[in-house]
């Protein structure tokens, strides 16, 4: 049993227990009144420089807590100040202490686009994400078969989130290449085994076509990791760690992302 199947395990469990709460006929009433979702992908790429995708993360299973985030709209409203151009928001509960709550506020503090980054391997998930505020849903290929993979991604897209189809080697970009992923994002942590390969991105991104929005995500330490990165042909970096463990507030290290990416 790989660490993924472990967290998905979780994952199952607390969605069975959303589930018998809130029926998805009650999800999809919310969805008909929410307003529409922003057109994220178009945000994501910006000749002038790399765009930062910053995350809120508490803790995650490899690093155990990192922050305790109090006010995630605070911490929000700070990244949207300093030139986020998105914000992602961890709702998985178990290993990364996330929550809808968190969704919630953080998309009530920002006008930027808000990524709900959990497991997702339910169309349910999907009427959570939508009612709730997001504009962008994560789908990770190696949690899912492909059929299920292709389902999800349709349905996403009926609901107007934009899917960051997250990757991480040759064969999960021809599966995500196979469903017309219009953004991809090469996980350097392999949610297997939890290891990070800063390599990953450099190896992968020439597979992936011009017109693909080309995102790095993970293990990004600070401005050398992003230029790097720039080199490569990045559009955005996610990045999590960096931002909330920073000294003096996430301000200063997000601009100096932001300046390393430059073009
Ligand atoms: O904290 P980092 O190393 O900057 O990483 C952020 C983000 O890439 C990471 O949280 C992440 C990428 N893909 C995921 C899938 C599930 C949970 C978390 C993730």
């Amino acid at each position: 049993m790989t660490v993924l199947d472990e967290i998905i395990g979780g994952v199952r469990d607390d969605l069975a227990e959303r589930q018998r709460r809130l029926p998805e006929s009650a999800l999809r009433d919310r969805v008909a009144g929410a307003r529409p979702a922003l057109d994220a992908a178009a945000v994501l790429r910006d000749a002038a420089g790399v765009q930062v995708i910053a995350e809120v993360k508490r803790a995650s299973p490899s690093k155990g807590p990192l922050a305790a985030i109090p006010d995630p709209a605070e911490l929000a409203g700070a990244y949207e100040r300093s030139g986020a151009a998105a914000v992602s928001v961890l709702t998985e509960r178990r290993r990364f202490h996330g929550s809808l709550a968190d969704l919630d506020a953080v998309r009530a503090a920002v006008r930027i686009p808000v990524l709900r980054k959990d497991f997702v391997v339910t169309p349910y998930q999907l009427w959570e994400a939508r009612a709730h505020g997001a504009d962008l849903v994560l789908l990770i290929v190696a949690a899912l078969d492909q059929p299920l993979f292709a389902e999800l991604t349709e349905l996403a897209r009926e609901l107007g989130l934009t899917v960051l189809t997250e990757v991480h080697d040759e064969d999960e970009i021809e599966r995500a290449l196979a469903v017309n992923a219009s953004v991809i994002g090469v996980n350097a942590r392999n949610l297997k085994t939890l290891e990070v390969d800063r390599t990953t991105f450099a190896r992968l991104a020439p597979r992936i076509p011009p017109g693909v929005v080309r995102i790095a995500e993970s293990g990004i330490r600070g401005p050398q990791d992003v230029a790097a990165l720039a080199a490569h042909g990045a559009d955005a970096v996610l990045v999590g760690e960096a931002l909330v463990t920073g000294e003096g507030g996430p301000g200063p290290m997000l601009t100096a992302l932001r300046d390393a990416g430059r073009r």
